[in-house]
């Protein structure tokens, strides 16, 4: 059986992170998200996969070439206009053979475990069955409203609480389902919407199911969203190993994995859950508390404290710093006493509507060169290829390219 993830939009409320990459690369444990994805088709037994790419296409197709590394084929598919997730889906109508009977669906941007898609495999029955997910709070999400395992309505991010049964965006489908797209009519948001299509499906008596998954499914709306499926991650993940150096009177407490030629100086102090990639210096006296993964090439100077963040690929950090729930970019270059406040519930305004963020510091993008003693207020977000200089406050988003003085 084939799968197809797609994988082709940018991830617009994820940026300035997307700026350089799409949805689907944004690291969750040091992985990006559709890496995830992956490893659960294979653990499955899936071996062939095709991917609909769109948005920064090289990224993805660099990083997973043919599949081999990642115990899958892999065929790329260009969407080269995002109009939504059943045109998406039409894209590979041409590459089904007869043999595929049914398939899968899965988003590339949404974190799952190997048991998320397993009830959904052995229990696919008919044209369509979509994988759902209990949830408290559902705005931004489709919901469902069911009777039993008979799906009665798909409803698309609704703006008052009809159901907290979710749509993940992962389903089984036969290859009926490519008739039923040519039917789709564009949508009020000017897409063609995979859940018209299941309605339709519906409305025109045809039987479409579900089945409720407990396991793992974390969808990143927003930026501050892959803090949380990092740490969740980090909290389920079990092959922590210690590769590299860990220096004489450096004190490893919990689940920490430690990669290839990193060197852990004496005097730090790191708690886990936590993950630091290959190649890294952690400076003495560094500490590293819980839900803090750490990529490759990261250099930590001393007396710095890092707490519940995610810093990325080829950053550097200056020492006296102090970030807490915030996720740094790659290529970063940060001086000392760079610190960053954080606060809960933060209120965040994006496309004109208030978001709240559980707790955030700051999000930075990749780029950037932060000069010594820089303030970050909660919730501040730095975009890419900035300039700072030392002794700034930063109290508002900043866009990409600016230059501080
Ligand atoms: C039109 C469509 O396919 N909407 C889906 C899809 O929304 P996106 O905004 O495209 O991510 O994925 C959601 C799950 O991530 C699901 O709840 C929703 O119903």
């Amino acid at each position: 059986m084939k799968a197809v993830i797609l994988a082709a939009g940018e991830g617009l409320r994820c940026r300035p992170l997307t700026l350089t990459r799409s949805k689907v690369m944004l690291p969750v444990a040091n992985k990006p998200i559709i890496e995830h994805v992956i490893d659960s088709l294979a653990k499955n037994g899936i071996k062939d996969l095709i991917i609909v790419v769109g948005y920064e296409r090289e990224r993805i197709m660099d990083y997973f070439e043919d599949g081999i590394d990642f115990g899958i084929n892999i065929t790329y598919v260009h969407q080269k206009a995002q109009l939504g997730t059943a045109h998406a889906i039409k894209q590979v109508a041409e590459l089904m053979e007869e043999e595929d009977e049914t398939f899968l669906v899965l988003n590339g941007d949404n974190v799952i475990e190997t048991s998320t898609i397993k009830d959904l495999l052995e229990n696919h029955k008919g044209n369509a069955t979509i994988l759902t997910a209990r949830k408290e709070h559902t705005r931004g999400y489709g919901v469902i409203i069911c009777d039993g395992k008979k799906v009665k309505k798909i409803i698309e991010k609704p703006t008052f609480e009809i159901s907290h049964v979710v749509n993940t965006g992962i389903y089984m489908f036969d290859q009926e389902i490519f008739e039923r797209i040519e039917q789709t009519p564009i949508s009020q948001m000017g897409e063609y919407a995979i859940t018209d299509t299941l309605q339709q499906m519906i409305d025109d008596g045809i039987q479409v199911e579900h089945v409720i998954t407990d396991s793992l499914w974390r969808d990143a709306i927003f930026s501050w969203d892959i803090l949380k499926d990092n740490s969740m991650v980090l909290d389920r993940y079990k092959e922590h190993e210690i590769k590299g150096t860990v220096e004489e009177g450096a004190i490893i407490r919990g689940n920490v994995s430690i990669g290839n030629n990193t060197i852990i100086r004496s005097g730090c102090y790191i708690v886990g859950p936590a993950l630091i990639g290959d190649n890294c210096e952690i400076a003495p006296t560094v500490v590293i508390l819980p839900s803090t993964t750490i990529g490759d090439n990261v250099t930590i100077s001393s007396f710095t404290h890092i707490q519940n963040s995610i810093i990325m690929n080829n950053t550097r950090i200056g020492n006296h710093s102090n970030i807490a729930n915030s996720v740094i970019g790659m290529n970063n270059f940060i001086g000392p006493y760079f610190i960053t406040e954080d606060k809960e519930n933060l209120k965040i305004e994006m496309e004109e509507e208030i978001q709240t963020a559980d707790k955030l510091g700051t999000i930075t993008g990749d780029d950037n060169i932060i000069g010594h003693r820089v303030l970050v207020k909660a919730g501040a977000m730095i975009s890419s290829n900035c300039n700072i200089d030392s002794g700034k406050i930063i109290s508002r988003n900043l866009p990409e390219n600016s230059i501080v003085v």
